[in-house]
């Protein structure tokens, strides 16, 4: 891996409160990179610091021998959650706009393609869905060509559709040799996405790694569910199953031998499910809250 960002022991402390607490980590190059963790865990701090937004406390932020966003603005692109578009302007005027700020620039066709903006580049902003205002306001971070891009929550309060297009761009946007650096309440989206991703809480670092490692570190068996009707409570309660709503979950980490545990005691297995741990499991395990909770 070609480090393109190291964080070193950052702290962020307000009056009464320790934000980001001695917290390290190291980018790649042309990866994506995830910061989750629940309200309050210190994500928007830790990326605020690294867009040079804020100042840290204590520690540092190199980026190709700059320290702590100083100077590094025109080498970034952020993608913030509430830009306020200017009303009446086109999305063509929108990015001819913002392209003027910048000595250089991505040519605009390339933006448009990249960003799927071809639909509606001559609708005024006021007239955008959801989806298409977020493939904007891509565009505008992406507007200088920058190595870096900043995504904050990129897709929250997209519908799924829209969505899974603005996953597809951002991995297209990925080959093109940028660093993506995302935060995100959706777990999904993380392991859709994400190369590499830290887990925050109370404002310190609880894991990192590939979704892969952390799952096989965290994991080593599958949930399995059958319909709540077609098991005992006495026998699920004899296994330690649980037992949900309309189902019940089997944690097992040998799934031949649990089906023929079921099979020896007259289960049905119509309408079983196996499912493996995904992030949304191991957030849950780590932090003891799912995200949106
Ligand atoms: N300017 C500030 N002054 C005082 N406390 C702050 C300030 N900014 C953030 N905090 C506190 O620092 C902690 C971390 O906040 P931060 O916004 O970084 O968390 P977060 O992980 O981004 O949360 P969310 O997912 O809700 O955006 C919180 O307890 C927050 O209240």
């Amino acid at each position: 891996m070609q480090p393109v960002i190291c964080v070193e022991q950052l702290t962020k402390v307000y009056d009464e409160v320790v934000a980001v607490d001695n917290i390290s980590f190291t980018i790649g190059r042309g990866h994506c990179f995830g910061l989750l963790g629940p309200n309050g865990a210190g994500k928007t701090t830790t990326i605020e610091i690294m867009e040079g937004i804020i100042a840290p406390s204590r520690g540092q932020v190199h980026y190709r021998g700059l320290t702590n966003g100083r100077d590094i603005s025109h080498q970034i692109g952020i993608q913030f959650q509430h830009t306020a578009l200017q009303d009446y302007l086109t999305v063509k005027e929108t990015l001819e706009l913002f392209a003027a700020f910048y000595h250089q620039t991505l040519p605009l066709e390339q933006l448009v393609v990249l960003c799927d903006l071809q639909e509606f580049l001559h609708r005024d902003n006021r007239l955008l869905s959801g989806g298409q205002r977020q493939r904007l306001l891509l565009a505008l971070a992406l507007i200088n060509d920058p190595a870096i891009v900043f995504l904050d929550e990129p897709t929250t309060g997209l519908d799924p559709q829209a969505r899974r297009h603005f996953w597809q761009l951002l991995k297209n946007i990925k080959r093109e040799d940028k660093t993506l650096v995302l935060t995100t309440h959706y777990m999904d989206e993380a392991e859709q996405l994400c190369d590499e991703i830290v887990v925050m809480d109370h404002g310190g670092i609880i894991e990192a790694g590939t979704p892969q490692q952390l799952l096989s570190k965290h994991f080593d068996e599958v949930f399995i569910y059958l319909p709540r009707e077609q098991i005992s409570r006495a026998l699920a309660e004899q296994h330690h199953w649980r037992l949900l709503a309309d189902r019940v979950e089997i944690t097992s980490k040998n799934v031949e031998q649990t089906l023929a545990l079921l099979i020896a005691n007259r289960v049905s297995l119509e309408g079983l499910h196996v499912k493996s741990a995904n992030l949304d499991d191991l957030f849950l395990k780590l932090t003891g809250h799912c995200l949106r909770a």
